[in-house]
């Protein structure tokens, strides 16, 4: 961005979903006919999905695109109120043409929703087109500088041509043609993958800025007559900020993985093969909204952290978390994303498992879990030895505390069906479980791609230290839910106490690291925009001068003491 890196902004959607949709669902001719212009700003485009009435569920959507054979043309229309397109951003002020999702209609028929290039404004004018009725939604929590709007379609007519034909297509005499697989024009996967990083990034900022703060900032008396401590050595505040510090390079590593398998796996779409399309669905699902709600969390435990000072807006932090806390909603909303990863995958594995099938990808584990099933339990039944030192062992406990998730989850279904509930309704009351089991699925997964990473690691001190966070990654989330791991018969509670012993350890061992792992996130100031987070630690001074350049501070004397204390005081 030209005013600050990392601020959303009006062209987000063009560069983020715009341009990438025509790349994925665009033909040759299409592209040439749009992606040039776009590609140099002629065109500006969004992503006009979402209306008033609906965001989730796609089905539900009312916007109607209508073929017209008699002049080639498709008639866009927005039948309901609760059509009415709403949230795109840059469709407010910005966008001159939108990508529409519509049912698309043709001989008769509704064949669901496909995605239309529609113009919007005059090219040069940029006055609203006829039939167009477009402004923005009003204000927001935050996004400030993004003109999410609204999209009012009357019978606004369209070429042929300007319906996104690489997979579906409609020809001239109205045949639809179906797409080689319909979950091809669902989209959206792009954009969550990416978005697992954006967690990442906004975990590093912030845990940078609390880290740094917290080893500047002396407070309070640790031995009595001796110089206030710096906060960073108060074990308390060690808990709240090395778990956010670990997770933050968990979740790099992960954001790494996300966008390497988002790339593989459309590579074989573009070469037809469409059989990892379910598994980058549920990864990119479920990692989304499990990156988001943890760093969504985290970010607020970093601004507490650093008490008054972190509710200013000179430490960034209320404005790295205004700007990342849509996240858990937009781009498929976190529990119907999780509930996607459970009902149209974990369960469906878990069930192809049970019947002996072996499974690939992220799921392989409930092959093994099944194939554990039909051996003969323990006679001890109880929990095998835990060691709070051994990474491998603990990826395998968050594997099988998965597995029983899954399996409970999948189970719940299987007895509300047999109560006599219908199949909806016996999901409709197992989606805590479901929830739950693709939480553990993704926990899982996040701490297996931590762990494989340190295997790429050759530098032994740098691989040391990665240990410790991810031991201490481990260790937290294994505490955390340790209801989870009890109820599963996969921890004991002495062994729970021995993994809060061993977290106290960890926080001391990364005490001296602290620092230079947050350095080593290379977020230069202009990147962080925080004075609480500055480099060179120098937060008093430049706190002061922030202050003052305050734009309450323009004049000693505000206008407000003329126009309404005096008066005020005048009449008292
Ligand atoms: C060239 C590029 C240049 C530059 C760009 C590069 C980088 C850009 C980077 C940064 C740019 C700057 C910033 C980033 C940009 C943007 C971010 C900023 C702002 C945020 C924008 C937010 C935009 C939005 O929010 S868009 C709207 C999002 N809305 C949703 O996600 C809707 C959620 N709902 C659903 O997805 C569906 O309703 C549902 C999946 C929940 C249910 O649908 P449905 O009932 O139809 O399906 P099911 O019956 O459940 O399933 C049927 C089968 O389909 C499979 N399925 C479902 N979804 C998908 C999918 N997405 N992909 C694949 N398969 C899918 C499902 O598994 C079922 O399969 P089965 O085999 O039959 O079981
Ligand atoms: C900042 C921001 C930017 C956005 N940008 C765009 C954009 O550019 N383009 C665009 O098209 N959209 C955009 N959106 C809209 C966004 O995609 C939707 O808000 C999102 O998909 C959620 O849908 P919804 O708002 O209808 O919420 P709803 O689906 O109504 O969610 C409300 C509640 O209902 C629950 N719920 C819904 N369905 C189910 C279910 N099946 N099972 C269980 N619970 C359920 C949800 O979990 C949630 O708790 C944006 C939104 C925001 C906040």
């Amino acid at each position: 961005s030209c005013v600050h890196p990392d601020r959303p902004e009006p062209l987000d959607l063009h560069l983020g979903m715009f341009l990438p949709t025509l790349l994925n669902q665009a033909t040759p001719e299409q592209m040439e006919r749009f992606f040039t212009p776009a590609w140099n700003l002629r065109i500006i485009g969004t992503y006009a999905q979402t209306e008033m009435g609906h965001g989730t569920h796609l089905r539900g959507l009312e916007t109607t695109a209508t073929f017209d054979p008699s002049t080639q043309e498709f008639v866009l229309h927005s039948p309901t109120i609760s059509s009415i397109k709403w949230w795109p951003g840059g469709l407010g002020k910005t966008s001159n043409h939108a990508i529409v999702l519509a049912q698309l209609h043709t001989q008769g028929r509704c064949h669901g929703l496909h995605a239309f290039i529609v113009p919007i404004r005059d090219m040069d004018t940029h006055v609203p087109l006829p039939g167009v009725v477009v402004g923005d939604i009003g204000p927001k929590f935050g996004f400030s500088e993004v003109d999410n709007g609204f999209l009012k379609l009357e019978h606004v007519r369209i070429p042929l041509d300007n319906m996104l034909m690489k997979f579906a297509k409609v020809e001239p005499d109205g045949t639809y043609v179906k797409p080689p697989s319909a979950k091809l024009t669902y989209g959206m996967v792009f954009i969550r993958s990416m978005i697992v990083g954006q967690s990442a990034l906004a975990l590093a900022k912030s845990c940078t800025i609390a880290i740094r703060y917290s080893a500047v900032r002396h407070q309070s008396e640790l031995r009595p007559g001796e110089p206030e401590p710096q906060i960073l050595n108060y074990q308390t505040q060690q808990h709240k900020l090395f778990p956010v510090l670990a997770a933050a390079y968990a979740f790099t590593f992960v954001g790494q993985y996300m966008k390497d398998t988002y790339r593989r796996i459309s590579g074989d779409i573009h070469a037809g093969d469409y059989s990892q399309l379910p598994e980058l669905h549920a990864l990119s699902a479920g990692l989304k909204a499990f990156t988001t709600w943890a760093a969504n969390a985290a970010i607020e435990v970093c601004r507490m952290s650093c008490g008054g000072h972190g509710y200013s807006r000179s430490s960034a932090l209320p404005d790295i978390y205004v700007e990342f806390t849509p996240t858990c909603t937009y781009e498929g909303e976190n529990t119907v994303m999780m509930l996607q990863t459970a009902s149209r995958y974990l369960v469906k594995s878990y069930r192809q498992a049970s019947v002996g099938q072996r499974l690939q990808g992220s799921v392989s584990y409930l092959s093994e879990a099944a194939a554990q099933r039909l051996r003969p339990r323990p006679v001890s039944g109880g929990a095998a030895p835990l060691s709070t030192q051994d990474l491998l062992s603990l990826v395998h406990l968050y594997q099988r505390r998965a597995a029983s998730l899954v399996e409970l989850a999948a189970k719940s279904i299987q007895q509300e069906l047999q109560r006599g509930r219908s199949q909806e309704e016996a999901w409709n009351h197992s989606s805590i479980d479901l929830v739950r089991a693709s939480d553990a699925h993704c926990h899982f997964v996040v701490v297996k791609l931590f762990v494989d990473k340190l295997e790429q690691v050759d530098d032994a001190a740098v691989k040391a230290v990665l240990s410790t966070l991810a031991l201490l990654y481990a260790l937290k989330g294994l505490a955390d839910n340790s209801g989870d791991f009890l109820q599963a018969g996969l921890l004991t509670v002495p062994q729970a106490t021995r993994v809060s012993a061993r977290i106290k350890e960890l926080l001391e061992e990364l005490r001296p690291d602290a620092v230079a792992l947050v350095d080593a996130f290379d977020l230069n100031d202009r990147k962080l925009n925080s004075v609480l987070g500055r480099y060179d630690g120098n937060v008093y001074e430049h706190l002061y001068e922030w202050a003052r350049q305050s734009p309450l501070n323009a004049t000693e004397v505000h206008e407000s003491f003329h126009k309404y204390l005096k008066p005020l005081r005048s009449r008292l």
